[in-house]
Order: structure tokens, then C-alpha cells, then sequence
């Protein structure tokens, strides 16, 4: 076999095939490895009794060694089982055994809008409306509970069989605890990070507001607004507000990517606003997008 990387005396902890949990006795048949993203490994788990079919994320608790780790797990679960909304990933459970703790959530079959990105670059307006809508009404969900996902990003932004958009991945999730709290500290690098995270202001919901404005900027443009070569600069170009969109991109777009990437996190726009903005109201909204649209720009004549 080949050189393992862990050392010799201690045996490697084989996720199990037959996976128990102890509380609901269910069995789960562990299938098909679907990635890794911090800790975690995801794998299709497979409900033995009913044949139901889940994408189960898997924490090795070696992992797990300090207590840090362990709080930021168990707010990811607390924030994540909280949630019940059709644009947010279904959570069906979680429990752990002697070596792992396993999270067993809803499986979307067409990945995240991260591959459909890296597969079409740029996306039709009504896509891009498509798409922003579901984002705007599980952000909804999140806010109104008084949740901020903080990595609002295309990678957790999961796609199922029938193209519906479900936000995932709540491991930076946090929960405003008085009107008005400001969070202070994140631990952790959000993908499209807000400026006043980055100049370690006091933040809150309208982090959120800005990644979405990243989003629409990258469904839209093809590439991400702030994207450099090196890290440092990319944050550099956040913190002075240098983007550019395209001539290509029509007003109401452009307009409404403006009002989201506004430095001053007061001066954004609540999801309710944006929900009601001409962008989204003034163009065309398809009621549902062929699987096709995962590797072609689609017709809406
Ligand atoms: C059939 O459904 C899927 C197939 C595939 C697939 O075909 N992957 C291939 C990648 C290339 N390798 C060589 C072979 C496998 C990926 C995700 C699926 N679905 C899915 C994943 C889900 C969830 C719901 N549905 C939830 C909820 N969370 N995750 C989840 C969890 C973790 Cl720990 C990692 C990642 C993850 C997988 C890959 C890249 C990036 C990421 C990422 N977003 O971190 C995703």
C-alpha cells in the first residue's frame, strides 16, 4: 500500500461502511465520495430501510482535539438544525460514534453554483435572476432568525435535480444575540469578505448584503469583482472599493450591483429591498431552468 501520512503506531480511523446512529437507529450504507471542504468529508450515505439518499459530512474526531474546534462544530449544528426553508440545505440529523461525528443533510445531485460558474463563465440576465432569488429568499430565512452565514459563497451554494439553489455550509454561521449587536471576530477566511471584517470594524447582516453583491457580480460578469493575484491585494482593491463592471452589463444590473458593493455596510440594502429591486422585478424570471443550463447558455424565446 502506499505510504500512509500518519505515523505507524497509531491505526488510521476507517470511516465505517455501515454507519449507526445510535439515537434513531437508523443504518446509512456509506457510497460514493463527494469532496472534502475543512474537516470534513462528505460522502452519499444511503438510508438502509427507505433507500433515501443523503449527503453526509464526516468530522474525524482526532480533528476535534481542541475545544475551539469542537465549538465552532457544534454552532455550525446548532445554527444549521435551527433553519427549515426550501432555499437552505435540509439538515435530517447528527450524531457521532467513538471516532467521527457525522452531520446528515440534504443531497444536491448538481453540485454548486460553483462548477456551473467554472463550466459557463458569465450567465444570461434571467439566470442570473433565477438563481439571485433563491439566494434572496434563504438569506430571508437566515436573517429573519437572526443568523448571519458569513461565506455566502458559489461553492456553498448547492444545486439539486430540479435546479433549485440551496445555501449550505453554515461553519461560519453566527447568531446576532440583541438588535443592533456588532460581531467582532470571525475566525475563519470568508471567500467574498465585506471590508468592515477586513478593517475589523463591528459587523453584521450586511456582510451578507456584500457577498451577495460579489455573486451577482460574478454570475453576471464572469469573474469575481476584487479578483487579483496574490490574497493581500485582493484585499486591498476591497478596502479602497476598486471594481469595474463591464459596459456590457445592463443598468438595472449595474445599478443593483452598486447599492450591494458599497463600502459603508449602512448604506446597502436590506434582502427585502433587493427582493423589490427593478433588477429582479423588471426582467424576466424563469419559473424553472432545463438541467442544459449547467453546460449552455439557454434560449428564453
Ligand atoms: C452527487 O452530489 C454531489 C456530487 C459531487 C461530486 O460529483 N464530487 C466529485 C468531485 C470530484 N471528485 C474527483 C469526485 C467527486 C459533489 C457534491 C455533491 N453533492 C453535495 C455535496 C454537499 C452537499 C450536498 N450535496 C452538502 C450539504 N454539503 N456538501 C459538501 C460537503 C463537503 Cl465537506 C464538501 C463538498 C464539496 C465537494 C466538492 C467540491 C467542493 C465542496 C465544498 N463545497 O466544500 C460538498
Amino acid at each position: 500500500a502506499a505510504m500512509s501520512s500518519h505515523a505507524k503506531d497509531e491505526p488510521k480511523k476507517e470511516i465505517p461502511d455501515i454507519i449507526l446512529d445510535p439515537s434513531t437507529r437508523r443504518k446509512y450504507q456509506r457510497g460514493k465520495f463527494l469532496g472534502k471542504g475543512g474537516f470534513a468529508k462528505c460522502y452519499e450515505l444511503t438510508d438502509l430501510k427507505n433507500k433515501d439518499i443523503f449527503a453526509g459530512k464526516i468530522v474525524a474526531k482526532t480533528l476535534l482535539v481542541k475545544s475551539t474546534q469542537k465549538e465552532k462544530m457544534s454552532q455550525e449544528i446548532s445554527i444549521h438544525r435551527s433553519l427549515r426553508e426550501k432555499h437552505v440545505v435540509g439538515f435530517h440529523g447528527y450524531f457521532e460514534d467513538s471516532d467521527n461525528v457525522y452531520i446528515i443533510l440534504e443531497l444536491c445531485r448538481r453540485r454548486s453554483l460553483m462548477e456551473l460558474h467554472k463550466r459557463r463563465k458569465a450567465l444570461t440576465e434571467p439566470e442570473t435572476r433565477y438563481f439571485l432569488k433563491q439566494l434572496l429568499l434563504g438569506v430571508k430565512h437566515l436573517h429573519d432568525k437572526k443568523v448571519i452565514h458569513r461565506d455566502l459563497k458559489l461553492g456553498n451554494l448547492f444545486i439539486n435535480d430540479e435546479m433549485e439553489l440551496k445555501i449550505g455550509d453554515f461553519g461560519l454561521a453566527t447568531r446576532v444575540g440583541y438588535e443592533g449587536e456588532r460581531k467582532r471576530t470571525l475566525c475563519g477566511t470568508p471567500n467574498y469578505i465585506a471590508p468592515e471584517i477586513l478593517c475589523k470594524k463591528g459587523h453584521s447582516y450586511e456582510v451578507d448584503i456584500w457577498s451577495i453583491g460579489c455573486i451577482l457580480y460574478t454570475l453576471l460578469v464572469g469573474k469575481p469583482p476584487f479578483e487579483t493575484q496574490t490574497l493581500k491585494d485582493t484585499y486591498m482593491k476591497i478596502k479602497k472599493n476598486d471594481y469595474h463592471i463591464p459596459g456590457r452589463v445592463g443598468p438595472l444590473a449595474r445599478s443593483l450591483i452598486q447599492k450591494l458593493l458599497q463600502g459603508d455596510p449602512t448604506c446597502r440594502p436590506t434582502v427585502d429591498m433587493i427582493i423589490a429591486d427593478d433588477f429582479m422585478t423588471m426582467g424576466y424570471m424563469p419559473t424553472r431552468l432545463p438541467t442544459s443550463c449547467l453546460t449552455m447558455a439557454p434560449r428564453f424565446d
